[in-house]
């Protein structure tokens, strides 16, 4: 759907197919654009629960960010537009659906399964940071399976764009002391943490830090207690790469390009990619 940017987009030009799904503030529904043919998922958002919910500058931000993004493995942003009541917008459509439910459908990932997300998330993150932008909200609900099996990052509701800020906020960087300086990196640093999260609840089921209340879970977290079950057997590669991953000094973690490199991913993603 290219040049879909400047386009100036209606409900007519779709013809509207099977509901995909409910999110917080509407309906994802199937959907064909009428002069390519292309299908696309069409997210429908009712500007009244937007309002009532103030993510208004949320929204604007998030399809700010999304629909410049261009990467396999994030899902594109095509397009928006809004009458009285809705705003629409234009998303590539994920034929199979939400990793999370896969994920509860499987129980756990295949060791290869799981080191291939991850991959494909890493570079997807890359590709993210070297345009500032951080993701903030990975988690397998806002995963989805392309046609091929591939995933895609959606949902950047959450995603910010560091850059301007610390630039524009402060002019020049010198006066910043380190951690203001490196705050941009610190930031970026938070997506290793929601990926070491992940990579584990690819391989064990259940994310690291579970726990029946929410107190519980933020002590495990603020703690790094982090155990491995003894079921389902993983190997120590895969417990290596989450612990390197799963570190509280936000500087100390794994940077993603060196994951890339780490022998469990090298090992366990096919060279096809
Ligand atoms: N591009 C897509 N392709 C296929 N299915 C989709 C797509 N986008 C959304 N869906 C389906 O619609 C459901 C709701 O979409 P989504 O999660 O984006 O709404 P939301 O929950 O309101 O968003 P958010 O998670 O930011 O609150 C998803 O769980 C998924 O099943
Ligand atoms: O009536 C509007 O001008 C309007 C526009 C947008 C909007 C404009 C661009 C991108 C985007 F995602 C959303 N969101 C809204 C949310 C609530 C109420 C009104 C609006
Ligand atoms: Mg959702």
């Amino acid at each position: 759907v290219s040049g879909a940017e400047k386009k100036r987009w209606t409900l007519n030009d779709f013809d509207m197919g099977k509901p995909l799904g409910r999110g917080k503030f509407g309906h994802v529904y199937l959907a064909r654009e009428k002069r390519s043919n292309h299908i696309v998922a069409l997210k429908v958002l009712f500007k009244s629960q937007l309002q009532q919910s103030q993510v208004e500058h949320q929204l604007r931000r998030e399809v700010e960010i999304q629909s410049h993004l261009r990467h396999p493995n994030i899902l594109r942003l095509y397009g928006y537009f809004y009458d009285q009541k809705r705003v629409y917008l234009i998303l590539e459509y994920a034929a199979k659906g939400e990793l999370y439910k896969e994920l509860q459908r499987c129980k756990y990932f295949s060791e290869r399964r799981a080191a291939t997300y991850v991959a494909s998330l890493a570079r997807a993150l890359i590709y993210c940071h070297s345009k500032h932008v951080i993701h903030r909200d990975i988690k397998p609900e806002n995963l989805l399976i392309g046609a091929q099996g591939e995933l895609k990052i959606a949902d950047f509701g959450w995603s910010v764009h560091t850059f301007n800020r610390r630039r524009t906020m402060c002019g020049t960087l010198d006066y910043l002391p380190p951690e203001m300086v490196q705050s941009v990196e610190h930031d970026a640093s938070v997506d290793i943490w929601s990926l070491g999260v992940l990579c584990y609840e690819f391989l064990y089921g259940i994310p690291p830090f579970e726990a029946k209340e929410h107190s519980d879970t933020y002590k495990r977290i603020v703690q790094v207690d982090l155990k491995f079950p003894p079921k389902p057997i993983v190997s120590s590669a895969a417990k290596d790469l989450i612990s390197q991953m799963l570190v509280k000094d936000s500087v100390e973690r794994l940077p993603l390009h060196k994951l890339l490199e780490h022998p469990w991913i090298v090992q366990n993603v096919d060279p096809s990619g």
